[in-house]
């Protein structure tokens, strides 16, 4: 039985990062992945999606006529379209492979990586079995195991996903050519942003269900509001406060579905393709955690420290877990950081507990949409006052040089006199490129005041972020008695009510 300093089960970012990480240290690693290299971040994930994403908006910028350009005879082919993020995706798997070979044969000082093909289960607490790829059965041992096995799309009961009518997101790679109609069920982040690639190639006519009456629950109600305008400007088909009843399939592929509403109405809504796409769930069941001790929540999700180790019986173990399986944020970002912190730990090093208060998330929609640290509904939960400052990107002379002024942004300050931000919600070209700024901002507890005597490029989107902070404190260059609209400062207390 070959013996490991750690045994990673899973190649996304979570197990990736670890085994890199871990080669700083000069452990041997053995990284176990029954599937694609790269999990969800690579292919039928992240990056994928977003190479998609960034041709759905070239094509859609190139479609535009108000601009004093046409293109013209523009076409797009779905399977080239494929041909392109399938490039993408393996592009980084490349790196990702000649990083793994690099270190495959290193000096035993250098740290060393095996990638095993394979599904990894646990025998005991420290030994793993493998099926692996080429058919042999492996006994591994492991002073360390991280889990990261990421999550799946979660089944929606009595629709059985066949890849070709009814898929989830794994299977956009499977469609043959862009459907005529689609209903896109579920309004979270992947049913919006596959809303928006889908009607920005305008050859679909997109269906998004979406159960409550906006978009995105977990958001504050205006940013909700505000992408299912852009979603319905986008020509996407809003079903709020819609049922999915029923899917009833037709030889020859159509389907109807059957939509029933809150107010008593239904609807037959005629489809070629329906899309899955009503959360993730992790992937537990394979693993014989009862081997190791190991006991999943009531959520499939593992219990993990500060540190990212998994607790057997309370007590933290020599099995750590990283990413989608902790049921911390399922984001890249998250799954990355928690598989070094993991590392990290077992080498002994000082490291702070992660702190999750700053975490950005970028949500790719027509215009991009970022957010990091706390929204409204949060603060309201915890009881914390705060300050809301609105600033609308119609006043930021580069939107307006970009001819493009849908958006804005929102911060959250305390409402105290230290003013510190506490969320940031922004939305129009470039967002996901300065939110990481606002992240350092919230993380070094900076007061509104230091932030104040930065000096912002111009003309940069970033503007916006300056005159939103001086309209907190009543110095902007624009004042929100002259643009009600454009600028808005509310506040909150505890005592008020619920938004
Ligand atoms: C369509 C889509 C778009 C997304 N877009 C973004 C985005 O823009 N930004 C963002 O931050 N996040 C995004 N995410 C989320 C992000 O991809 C995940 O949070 C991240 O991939 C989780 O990483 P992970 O390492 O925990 O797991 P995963 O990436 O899911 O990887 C887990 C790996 O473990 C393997 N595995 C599972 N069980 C076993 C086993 N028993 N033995 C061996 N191998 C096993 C799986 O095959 C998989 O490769 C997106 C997700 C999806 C589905
Ligand atoms: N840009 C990004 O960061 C990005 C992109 C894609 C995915 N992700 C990650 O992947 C995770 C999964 O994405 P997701 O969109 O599948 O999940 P989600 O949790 O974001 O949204 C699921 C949606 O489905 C709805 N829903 C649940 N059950 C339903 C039902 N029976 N009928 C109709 N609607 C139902 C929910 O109300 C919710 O709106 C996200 O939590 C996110 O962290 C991130």
């Amino acid at each position: 039985m070959d013996h490991y300093d750690l045994l990673i089960i899973g190649s996304g970012p979570a197990g990736f990062s670890a085994a890199v990480r871990a080669v700083d240290f000069g452990m041997s690693v053995c990284l176990i992945e029954g599937d694609h290299l790269g999990g969800a971040g690579i292919m039928n994930g992240a990056l994928t999606s977003k190479t998609m994403y960034e041709l759905s908006q070239d094509y859609s910028i190139a479609a535009r006529v108000d601009r004093g350009y046409r293109a013209s005879a523009l076409s797009v082919d779905y399977n080239q379209v494929l041909k392109t993020v399938i490039t993408a995706g393996k592009e980084k798997q490349y790196q990702m492979l000649s990083q793994i070979e690099t270190f495959a044969h290193s000096e035993k000082s250098l740290g060393k990586i095996r990638l095993l093909r394979g599904y990894a289960s646990f025998e005991d607490p420290h030994t793993l079995y493998v099926e692996a790829k080429t058919g042999e059965k492996l006994r591994l041992s492991g002073k360390h195991i991280l889990i990261a096995t990421g999550s799946r799309p979660r089944e929606y009961p009595g629709l059985e996903v066949d890849g070709e009518h009814i898929i989830d997101s794994n299977g956009i790679v499977s469609l043959k050519r862009f459907p005529e109609r689609i209903m896109i069920i579920g309004s979270g982040i992947i049913g919006c942003e596959f809303s928006f690639i889908f009607s920005n190639f305008k050859q679909t006519e997109v269906h998004l269900i979406d159960r409550a009456n906006r978009v995105l629950p977990y958001e504050d109600d205006d940013v909700g509001a505000y992408v299912a305008r852009n979603l319905a400007n986008n020509g996407v088909i809003i079903h709020h406060t819609a049922q999915l009843r029923e899917i009833i399939r037709h030889p020859g592929g159509f389907m109807q579905t059957i939509l029933d509403y809150d107010d008593g109405h239904s609807k037959v809504v005629e489809i070629d393709v329906a899309l899955i796409a009503i959360g993730r769930v992790p992937n537990i069941e394979s693993l014989k955690l009862e081997n190791a001790g190991i006991k999943a929540t009531d959520k499939n999700t593992l219990t993990i420290n500060d540190c990212c180790q998994v607790l057997i019986d309370g007590i933290p173990s020599h099995i750590y877990a990283a990413g989608d399986v902790t049921g911390h944020s399922q984001l890249y970002s998250v799954a990355e950081l928690q598989g070094r912190k993991a590392v990290e730990n077992m080498a002994g090093t000082e490291t702070s507990p992660l702190d999750y208060s700053h975490m950005s998330t970028l949500m790719f929609f027509k215009p991009e949409l970022a957010a990091v640290g706390a929204n409204e509904k949060k603060l309201q939960k915890e009881g914390i006052p705060y300050i809301s400052a609105y600033y609308s990107n119609k006043l930021v002379n580069r939107n307006i040089a970009m001819r493009s002024t849908t958006g804005f942004i929102k911060i959250l300050v305390s409402n105290d006199s230290e003013h510190r931000i506490l969320g940031v919600r922004a939305s129009g070209p470039q967002a996901s490129a300065y939110i990481v700024s606002v992240a350092h901002l919230i993380n070094r507890g900076d007061s509104l005041r230091e932030v104040l005597q930065i000096f912002y490029p111009h003309p940069s989107v970033a503007e916006g972020i300056q005159e939103c902070l001086r309209a907190i404190v009543g110095r902007s260059i624009y004042k929100p008695i002259a643009f009600p609209d454009d600028i808005i400062i509310r506040e909150w207390t505890p005592e008020a009510k619920s938004l």
